[in-house]
């Protein structure tokens, strides 16, 4: 897909391509929509960057607990979107064993406990060995430096989810 196709497509269209690049939020791509013309995929990734940095401290917390758990009950239940459910296998989240499953569940819920939303973090760009580790690491963070660091983890995701696709769309054509 090239970005003339892309600049070309309705709002409809544009939310069903570009909808899950941050994960259950589409209203990002709507909103995102009325700044084409894009220059390249890589303008649509800076103006996705900069309407999340112009949410309130609240919106973004909000699209963090919009990301299901990493090993949790969504994976289990076959029950992830199609791109979490890709990221997390590739990461080995469908590998774990008892012993690893148990830390990974504890750890999240600390998290969880601990800041009001959920780890989030690029699983493409890591193993199960990094996850587990940043997991624990993160955890003693301030409230604020985890939140940006969190939404950092959501950008990186919304890229190779971005670049993905519009590679993946050569083949199947608009
Ligand atoms: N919680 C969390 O990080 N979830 C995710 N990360 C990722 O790359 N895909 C996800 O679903």
């Amino acid at each position: 897909m090239d970005i003339n196709t892309v600049n070309s497509l309705s709002y409809e269209d544009f939310v069903q391509v570009f909808g899950n690049v941050v994960e259950k939020c589409p209203l990002i791509s709507a909103a995102v929509w009325s700044r084409r013309p894009f220059t390249g995929l890589s303008d649509i990734e800076a103006n996705i960057a900069e309407f999340i940095d112009s949410l309130p401290r609240s919106g973004q917390e909000g699209i963090l607990r919009c990301h299901p758990d990493l090993a949790g009950k969504d994976l289990q239940s076959g029950t992830l979107t199609r791109e979490s459910n890709e990221e997390q296998s590739q990461a080995g989240m469908t590998a774990l064993d008892s012993v690893e499953i148990s830390r990974m569940r504890h750890l999240n819920s600390e998290y969880k406990k601990r800041f009001g939303f959920p780890f989030v973090i690029c699983a493409r760009m890591n193993d199960k060995e990094a996850i587990l580790r940043q997991l624990s690491e993160r955890l003693t963070n301030e409230r604020e430096t985890e939140l940006e660091r969190a939404i950092d983890e959501v950008k990186k995701i919304c890229r190779l989810r971005l670049y993905n696709l519009v590679l993946s769309d050569t083949q199947n054509k608009l």
